[in-house]
């Protein structure tokens, strides 16, 4: 992952590289993605589970450049929906999916069985309605070419899905996450809020802790 001063995640999605360029600016490293890249093989996401996406992703992308590469799998997991829509996150509302339609399919697939559970009921003081419970799962999975190995971690943070968008930070389905412990949606934190408390910012934790142990033998 590190070359120089610099790291390459292996991520297409411009709201993951603001927040892993913030978090590794703290530790004086420079983050680079695929879009600083034009000619790199596009990666199939097609594991069943958030770690395989990620080492995959990670894996194909450093086997490509000759160097580490750091790579994130994420979505979001609701209740209500048995873990849906879970690795199928980013396409949810299918082909062309964008996050403005993820959330209205995710609001119009938990509104219509809504009142007939008892965790439903509850509304905000805005009269927003909370629809499920949630999580949002992030694996990491950092590989290196030159030693074949992977470092991985998993990071988890627990919400509530709200029935109207709140906030126009972060990205994806943040404006309908509802944090109740902070009476905030995730799109409403600041990008250093959100590192402190969430499912990317956890795993990254997580993976720093790792990579440390490793470099110290
Ligand atoms: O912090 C988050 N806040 C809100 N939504 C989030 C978050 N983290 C993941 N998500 C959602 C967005 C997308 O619907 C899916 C990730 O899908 P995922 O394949 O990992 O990322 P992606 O396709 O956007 O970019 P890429 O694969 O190039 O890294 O979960
Ligand atoms: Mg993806």
């Amino acid at each position: 992952m590190r070359q120089g001063d610099t790291i390459v995640v292996a991520t297409k999605n411009a709201g993951k590289v603001r927040e892993f360029a913030h978090a590794f600016g703290k530790l004086g490293l420079q983050v680079v993605s695929m879009f600083d890249y034009p000619n790199l093989p596009d990666v199939e996401e097609d594991g069943l589970t958030f770690a395989e996406n990620a080492r995959k992703k990670a894996k194909t992308i450093a086997d490509a450049l000759g160097q580490p590469v750091l790579a994130d799998d994420s979505g979001l997991e609701v209740a209500a929906l048995d873990g849906a829509p879970g690795v199928y996150s980013a396409r949810y509302s299918g082909a062309g999916a964008t996050d403005e339609r993820n959330n209205a399919k995710l609001v119009e697939a938990l509104s219509a069985a809504a009142d007939k559970r008892p965790d439903a009921k509850d509304t905000l003081a805005d009269g927003a309605r909370l629809l499920s419970d949630a999580r949002f799962v992030c694996a990491l999975a950092l590989y290196d070419p030159a030693s074949g190995k992977y470092t991985e971690a998993e990071g988890y943070v627990a919400g509530r899905i709200i029935d109207k968008p709140r906030g126009s930070g972060g990205f994806g389905y943040d404006p309908l996450f509802w944090l109740p412990q902070y009476g905030r949606a995730m799109a409403e934190l600041t990008t250093e809020e959100k590192q402190a408390i969430s499912h990317r910012g956890g795993a990254l934790q997580q993976l720093l802790g790792r990579m440390e142990l490793a470099s110290n033998g």
